[in-house]
C-alpha cells in the first residue's frame, strides 16, 4: 500500500478563516496535538505576514522535532528571507513558495505577463534553494491555467531546484474527474517531473474539496494539503479527517494510507474547533457531534443488532467512546427498552408501554429528551400503583397577572370515577392550585414542604416537585415532573394523596 504525505496549513491557511486570529501560545498548542496526530508537513504559518506569525512560526520549528515545519512565502526575497529566520532551527528545514498562475491573476493581481511570473517564480526558487534543502512551489489557481503554461512553469522551477510541485485549486472550482486529468497531463507532459514530487490543495467552495483530493490522490499526488475540521479561507479546505478516514475506510477502492493516528482526531478536532471558535457542524463527517448518533427507530434498531448496519466508521477508531442512541419523536422501541435497561429497570411489558407512551408524548413538547428526562419518566411509570382507584388530573388552567389573585381552574376524576371542576384562589399560581386541589379532594390535606427542580438545563428542561403532606393526619410524600412548572406542581400533590389511598388501600386488602 502506498504512503501519502499529509501537510497540514490548519495555523496557516485554516487560520485565513475570516474571524479566526490565534494567538502565539495557542498556534503552540494546536502544533503539538497535529505533532501527535502524525501529520508529515506541519505549515506554521506565513512568517512575512506579522510579527507575531514570525516568532510562532519559530517557535514551533524550534520545538517539533517529529515532524517537518514550513512557511508561506511569496516569490520575492524579503519573505524568503523572513522564513528563513523563522524555519532554519527546524528539523526539515522546508519553505513553501506560491505564485499565481492563472490568466485572471497574473493579469489583474499580480499585474504581470506569463514570462515574467515564469521569472519571478524561477528567481525565487533558485534563492530559496541556496537556503532550504526542501523547496515547495505552488502554482496558485493552477485549476484555472492555461495548461501548456502549467508545463512549461513547472518544468523551469523544477529545474531552479522545487523538490514539491503543489497543484492547488485555490477557488474550489474544479471536479475530481478534472483535477485528476491536471494530474495526469502535468505527469505526462513535464519532462523533468520525476524530480519532484506532486501535492494536493483543495478548497471546497462548490463542496468537492475531499473528492478532488482523492482523485488526485489516484493520479499522482504523493501529498495532500489539508486542515483539520476543513477550515480555512471561505468555505474552506479539505478536511484532513475526512481524507485519512475514507482512505481507510474505503481500502478496497484506494491502495493509499496515511501515517495519521486516526485515534487522536477527536482530540484534534476538538481543540481546534475550541481555539479558532469555528463550532465543527452536527453533521459534519468523521468528527461531527450527530456522526455517531441515530435517532430513528429503524436506525436504532439495526445498529443494536450489528453496528455496521449503520455504521461504516466505529467511533473508537478516530477517538470517539461510543457511539449515541439519541431518543426523540423518531425513536422506537427496541432502543426505548435498551436505554431503560441501561438504566437498571426490568418493566413488565405493560409498564414498557406505558413509559414509552409518555416518552413519545414528552417527544412532541422537547426538542431532546434526554437520559434524565427518560429516567424520570421511567421512574414514575415503574412506581406507579396501577387499576388502584385514583384521583386523576384531566385539565387545569391558571389564571395570573400581576394585579389579581392568580386562580385556578381544575377538572378531576376522582377514585370513585366520578368528574369534578371547580375554580379558586391563592396568593401564587402553586397556591391557587393547591386550594383548588383541597376543594376537589375529600382527605384532609395539610402541606409541609414544597421542592422544585429542574432536571436538564435547557429552557425546555422538566420541573420536577417533590412535596410533603399530611393526609388525613398521616404523613406522605409526593413527586411529579412535566414540562410545566405548575403541572408538575399539581402532579406531585396528587402523587402524594394517591399514595396514601393506595397504603390505606393495601393495608386495609391486607388486614381483611
Ligand atoms: C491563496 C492563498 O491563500 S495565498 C496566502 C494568503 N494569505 C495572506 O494573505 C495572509 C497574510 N497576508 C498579509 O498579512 C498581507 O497580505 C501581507 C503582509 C503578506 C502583504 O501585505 P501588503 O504589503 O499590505 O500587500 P497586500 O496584501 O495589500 O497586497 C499583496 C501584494 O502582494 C503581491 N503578491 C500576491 N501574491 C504574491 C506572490 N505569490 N508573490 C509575490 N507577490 C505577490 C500582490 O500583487 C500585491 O502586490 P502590490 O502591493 O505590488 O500590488
Ligand atoms: C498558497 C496556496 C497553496 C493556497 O493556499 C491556495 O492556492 O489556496
Amino acid at each position: 500500500m502506498a504512503h501519502v504525505k499529509v501537510f497540514d496549513t490548519t495555523l496557516r491557511d485554516g487560520e485565513q478563516s475570516a474571524g479566526v486570529n490565534l494567538n502565539r501560545l495557542e498556534k503552540i498548542e494546536i502544533a503539538k496535538q497535529l505533532e501527535r496526530l502524525g501529520v508529515d508537513i506541519m505549515e506554521a504559518g506565513f512568517p512575512a505576514s506579522s510579527q507575531g506569525d514570525f516568532e510562532a512560526v519559530k517557535e514551533i520549528a524550534d520545538t517539533v522535532r517529529g515532524c517537518s515545519v514550513t512557511g508561506l512565502a511569496r516569490a520575492n526575497k524579503k519573505d524568503i528571507d523572513m522564513a528563513w529566520e523563522a524555519l532554519k532551527g527546524g528539523a526539515e528545514p522546508r519553505l513553501h513558495i506560491f505564485l499565481a498562475t492563472s490568466p485572471v491573476h497574473m493579469t489583474h493581481k499580480l499585474k504581470k505577463t506569463p514570462e515574467e511570473v515564469v521569472e519571478t517564480a524561477v528567481e525565487a526558487v533558485s534563492y530559496a534553494k541556496e537556503k532550504f534543502p526542501y523547496v515547495q512551489w505552488s502554482a496558485e489557481d493552477a485549476c484555472r491555467t492555461d495548461l501548456d503554461f502549467l508545463v512549461h512553469i513547472v518544468e523551469k522551477v523544477i529545474d531552479a531546484g522545487a523538490t514539491v510541485i503543489n497543484l492547488p485549486d485555490t477557488v474550489g472550482y474544479t471536479t475530481p474527474d478534472e483535477y485528476g486529468k491536471l494530474f495526469d497531463y502535468v505527469k505526462n507532459n513535464v519532462p523533468n517531473i520525476h524530480k519532484a514530487a506532486l501535492s494536493a490543495h483543495c478548497h471546497d467552495d462548490l463542496g468537492m474539496a475531499v473528492s478532488n483530493s482523492l482523485a488526485a490522490i489516484e493520479h499522482g499526488a504523493t501529498q495532500i494539503e489539508g486542515t483539520i475540521n476543513g477550515i480555512g479561507e471561505r468555505a474552506g479546505n479539505a478536511a484532513l479527517e475526512e481524507i485519512a478516514v475514507a482512505l481507510q475506510i474505503r481500502q478496497d477502492r484506494f491502495d493509499f494510507q496515511t501515517n495519521l493516528v486516526l485515534k487522536e482526531i477527536k482530540r484534534t478536532s476538538d481543540l481546534v474547533s475550541k481555539l479558532t471558535g469555528m463550532m465543527v457542524p452536527g453533521n459534519k463527517a468523521v468528527v461531527g457531534r450527530n456522526a455517531f448518533a441515530h435517532e430513528s427507530g429503524i436506525h436504532q434498531d439495526g445498529v443494536l443488532k450489528e453496528s455496521t448496519t449503520y455504521e461504516i466508521i466505529t467511533p473508537a477508531m478516530v477517538g470517539i467512546d461510543s457511539n449515541r442512541m439519541v431518543l426523540g419523536k423518531h425513536s422506537g422501541r427496541h432502543a426505548f427498552k435498551q436505554k431503560a435497561e441501561s438504566f437498571g429497570f426490568e418493566l413488565t411489558e405493560e409498564k414498557l408501554k406505558e413509559a414509552f407512551t409518555s416518552f413519545k408524548n414528552l417527544t412532541g413538547k422537547k426538542k431532546e429528551v434526554t437520559d434524565d428526562d427518560v429516567f424520570a419518566i421511567l421512574t414514575d411509570t415503574q412506581t406507579a400503583y396501577e387499576d388502584q382507584p385514583k384521583y386523576e388530573l384531566k385539565a387545569f388552567q391558571v389564571q395570573y397577572g400581576s394585579i389579581n389573585k392568580p386562580t385556578a381552574t381544575i377538572l378531576l376524576t376522582r377514585p370513585d370515577g366520578e368528574e369534578v371542576e371547580r375554580a379558586n384562589t391563592g396568593e401564587g399560581s402553586v397556591e391557587a392550585i393547591y386550594n383548588t386541589l383541597d376543594d376537589l379532594i375529600d382527605e384532609d390535606v395539610h402541606l409541609q414542604d414544597y421542592q422544585l427542580n429542574s432536571i436538564g438545563r435547557g429552557r425546555d428542561a422538566l420541573a420536577e416537585v417533590h412535596v410533603q403532606l399530611t393526609v388525613n393526619g398521616r404523613k406522605t410524600a409526593g413527586r411529579g415532573s412535566a414540562q410545566d412548572v405548575l403541572e408538575a406542581s399539581a402532579q406531585a400533590f396528587l402523587n402524594a394523596v394517591n399514595r396514601t389511598l393506595i397504603n390505606y388501600q393495601t393495608s386495609a386488602v391486607q388486614q381483611a
